[in-house]
């Protein structure tokens, strides 16, 4: 069946045509993204939903969603998307970190102009038949210091532009280093300098815990007499009540604002103070940024639900579509790896330690954790995926490690699991044969080869006689038809494995009758995704 995708959000028509032309069937209901009652009823029948700042996905919308894979933000903010609530539903979220930002960096540039030189209100006055040259009175941006508070991809360029203007650019950024910083020709610096040294302070982080009210009201009261602020990023960012007092007091000249704590903004307590300059979160809305994201969203959305790429994703390591054909078979044999041992473990894991060794040392390392952590979380959670396996192990405590080699001998490459409990570790290892299919090629240390099927049975014993003729008799007692087996032991009368592929799941009956026999340490019937 093809997949479905929704539309909650006014994205350019080339979106849709994506969809359509990649075979996926799409509903354009821009309608939906104020309408959170009709979004919710409408979301259960989608795979993807396409959005911009409008649609809110929130826990109770992702309830609802029984079906979606995967949100795609056309633009770049996502604080209007509960992350943490999809990871745990197993929800991707991806967004376009660069299709708009020249757009809303050029936003911030003319919002800086426009309060320096009043040019809404003059515009408005002279449209008006006044003539009142004498009352806007501007001032130069030449030679002021801007300070840019977060110098990433749009901040990055505003600092670029604001240079050719020749200003003196500072900014704050925790995460900029000082080679970047030199390199972009900026002074980084500490908040309070910023504050107390610039002439126009402009605005380019994410809202987040630790950017929400960046500009409170003891942080504007630092600020330089005469200040202009501009807020092209996101409402919440400034305390715009204290920004109101603080404009009506003269303190701050001009305040230019795109984003607003409550959007849309019909009302606010920067409206009709004078000089301040709004539009309603114009900062990505032009021709050539509105056709950049839409076109990025529908292809990495396509890619996703068509081939399992990964692009942009704000909760799963990403994965191209040329990387998700090569490491297809090591991501499902990394899967089928954590679900084995994962069936094995009764008792809580404590630690899950991973061995990449060869060709698959030199993969995408972190997209195969996710398969091997999402492989063992299953037991417990059977709707976990590769976007949530890494939140429930965290939640749980469960730490994870990673080595990577290049010792492999026999193999190409191998995987090695090791899930480590209050009583005991155990390991498993497989790779990948050159006809593509996983295969397990160690447990406990003893070397097997054993394919993977729907249903197995896995057993270990003293290697004495009789076994298999045991197994096959209770089996075949019951009904129960071996398709294979495959047999492993350390040395001849020590500890043996065995895998029988069976065609159906197996009773508890019959493990109680294999376990009266006393033959066997353990006896587990494994259960895989079909194969
Ligand atoms: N008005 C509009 O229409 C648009 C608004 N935006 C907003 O602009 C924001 C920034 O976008 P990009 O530059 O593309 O993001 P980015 O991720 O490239 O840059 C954000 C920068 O903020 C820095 N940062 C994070 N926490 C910080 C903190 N506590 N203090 C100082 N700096 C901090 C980061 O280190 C990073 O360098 C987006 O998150 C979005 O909310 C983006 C596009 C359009
Ligand atoms: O990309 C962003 O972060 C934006 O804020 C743009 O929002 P919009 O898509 O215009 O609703």
């Amino acid at each position: 069946m093809a997949p479905k995708v929704l539309v909650s959000d006014k994205l350019s028509e080339t979106a849709v045509q994506i969809f359509r032309d990649r075979g996926i069937e799409v509903d354009f209901r821009p309608e939906l993204g104020k309408d959170k009652d009709a979004l919710a009823e409408a979301i259960g029948e989608y795979d993807g939903l396409a959005i911009r700042s409008a649609t809110k996905v929130t826990p109770s919308l992702l309830e609802k969603a029984t079906r979606l894979k995967v949100v795609g933000r056309a633009g770049i903010g996502t604080d209007n998307v509960d992350k943490e609530a999809a990871s745990k539903k197993g929800v991707i979220v991806m967004n376009t970190p660069f299709g708009n930002m020249i757009t809303t960096a050029e936003h911030a540039i003319a919002m800086m102009f426009a309060v320096a030189r009043q040019i809404p209100e003059a515009s408005a006055s002279t449209h008006a038949g006044k003539w009142e040259k004498s009352k806007f009175m501007g001032v130069e941006l030449t030679a002021k210091t801007l300070g840019v508070i977060g110098a990433g991809n749009i901040g990055g360029i505003v600092c670029d532009r604001a240079k050719g203007l020749k200003m003196k650019v500072i900014a704050f950024d925790p995460f900029l280093s000082e080679e970047k910083a030199d390199k972009m020709g900026v002074e980084k610096v500490e908040l309070d300098d910023l504050l107390k040294r610039s002439d126009f302070i402009t605005l380019h982080v994410p809202l987040t815990d630790g950017t929400r009210n960046i500009l409170s009201k003891e942080n504007l009261l630092k600020t330089k007499k005469g200040v202009r602020i501009i807020n092209c990023a996101r409402g919440g960012l400034v305390d715009e009540e204290a920004l109101a007092e603080l404009l009506k007091s003269g303190h701050v000249a001009g305040a230019a604002f795109d984003v607003f704590a409550v959007e849309p903004a019909t009302e606010n307590v920067l409206f009709n103070l004078p000089n301040v300059v709004c539009t309603p979160h114009l900062g990505a809305s032009t021709t050539e940024a509105q056709e950049n994201v839409a076109l990025q969203v529908a292809e990495q959305m396509s890619n996703y639900l068509l081939d399992g790429a990964v692009e942009n994703a704000l909760n799963l390591p990403s994965m191209t579509a040329e990387e998700a054909k090569v490491m297809g078979p090591w991501v499902k044999l990394a899967g089928n790896l954590g679900s084995f041992i994962g069936q094995l473990t009764d008792e809580p894991i404590k630690a899950i330690n991973i061995l990449y060794d060869g060709i698959v040392a030199d993969m995408n390392l972190p997209a195969l954790n996710c398969s091997v952590v999402a492989g063992i979380m299953k037991k417990s959670n059977p709707d976990v995926n590769m976007v949530s396996a890494p939140v429930v192990a965290k939640e749980r405590g469960i730490q994870i490690s990673t080595t990577n080699q290049d010792k492999s001998g026999a193999f190409e490459g191998y995987v090695k699991v090791t899930v480590v409990t209050d009583k005991r570790e155990r390991s498993i290892a497989g790779t990948v044969f050159s006809d593509g299919k996983p295969r397990f090629i160690q447990i406990k240390g003893i070397n097997i080869d054993a394919e993977v099927g729907e249903h197995m049975l896995y057993t270990t014993n003293e290697d004495v006689p009789g076994i298999i003729g045991t197994l096959g008799g209770v089996l075949g007692k019951h009904g129960v038809n071996i398709a294979n087996f495959t047999l492993g032991r350390a040395k001849a009368g020590g500890e043996a494995i065995a895998i029988l592929y069976l065609d159906g799941s197996l009773d508890q009956n019959v493990q109680a009758e294999l376990a009266a026999t006393g033959l066997f340490k353990q006896i587990k019937p494994l259960e895989f995704d079909a194969v």
